[in-house]
């Protein structure tokens, strides 16, 4: 309890009659089930043995990056999206992660970046998931109409999410309607440069011109901006930037990895929101 109450879990106490308590925090509120916000998901997500025992393989990773492109890779013999389809366990537990990410992170976004989403009417949200952050952008959008795009393992069908109609499940990345701008949160930090551009880039084919609305939406980190306690704030972006590192291809970028992507990929403007917190909003515009 003294370690935790150090850490700013608990706020400890001593009573008149000399009797230690300790009261809740701020961030433990958000660790309880009860809360509308509650991120222990995402906390036993980050924790998991997985990820654990993929860091203990850093070390070989380093000194022969050519086994394989990731240290989770060499861990576990193949990448995460391909274990989770072996691993239902694991896979609920990193879906039930990303709806308590999404439950937070786009109660905020409609709240504080509604702008962003004015005038569109349909939205692809690529890799969305379970079609949580889908129905969050519905309900703060009424008019709007949402396809959400990810693998088999995520589909709202599977999780047998109560869905707005407009909910579809199918697979690929590299596939979006025609001219029904694309939505990603998320997805981009997963990826190596070259897949990403690959990924912009077929992006940037399903936007309607920029004279006709026409934009694509990121909700990422922007290394080295967010809002809140900075030092807090780049401590977390550095350890979700180690996170990536270990476990997938991809990383946390700074506005100006952002910028050469987005020009490699043919995009000829950008505007950022950082006021959700760790990530921001990128707009893109062709
Ligand atoms: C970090 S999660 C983000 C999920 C969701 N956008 C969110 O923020 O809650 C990345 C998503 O990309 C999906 N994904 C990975 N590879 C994919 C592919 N080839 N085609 C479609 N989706 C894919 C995963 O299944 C996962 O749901």
């Amino acid at each position: 309890m003294r370690l935790l109450s150090h850490e700013g879990l608990f706020a400890s106490h001593v009573t008149p009659d000399g009797e230690e308590t300790f009261d809740l925090t701020t961030v433990s509120r958000f660790l309880l089930s009860t809360s509308i916000h509650c991120s222990s998901p995402f906390v036993r997500f980050i924790l998991d043995r997985h990820f654990v025992d993929s860091s203990q393989m850093l070390g070989d990773w380093f000194r022969s990056p050519d086994v394989a492109p990731s240290s989770f890779e060499i861990t576990h013999g193949k990448i995460f999206w391909d274990l989770i389809v072996e691993r239902p366990q694991l896979n609920l537990i990193f879906n039930s992660a990303m709806e308590s990410d999404s439950t937070f992170v786009m109660d905020i976004v409609t709240h504080v970046a509604r702008e962003a989403f004015r005038g569109i009417d349909s939205l692809v949200d690529v890799g969305g998931g379970t079609g949580l952050a889908a129905s969050k952008l519905v309900e703060a959008f009424p008019n709007l109409r949402c396809i959400v795009f990810d693998l088999p393992q995520s589909s709202p069908k599977r999780r047998g999410l109560p869905r707005p109609s407009s909910l579809l499940a199918a697979t690929c990345l590299s596939r979006s309607p025609a001219q029904t701008p694309p939505y990603l949160k998320w997805i981009l930090h997963d990826w190596t440069d070259e897949e990403c551009i690959k990924i912009l880039k077929r992006c940037k084919e399903a936007i309607p011109p920029r004279e006709k609305g026409g934009k694509l939406i990121i909700i990422d980190m922007v290394a080295g901006m967010g809002v809140n306690d900075a030092q807090i704030t780049k401590e977390t972006q550095l350890l979700f930037d180690l996170h990536m590192m270990i476990n997938t291809t991809g990383k946390e970028r700074d506005e100006e990895e952002w910028h050469n992507l987005f020009v490699v990929a043919g995009f000829s403007d950008y505007k950022i929101t950082h006021s959700i917190g760790l990530r921001s909003i990128i707009e893109v515009y062709p």
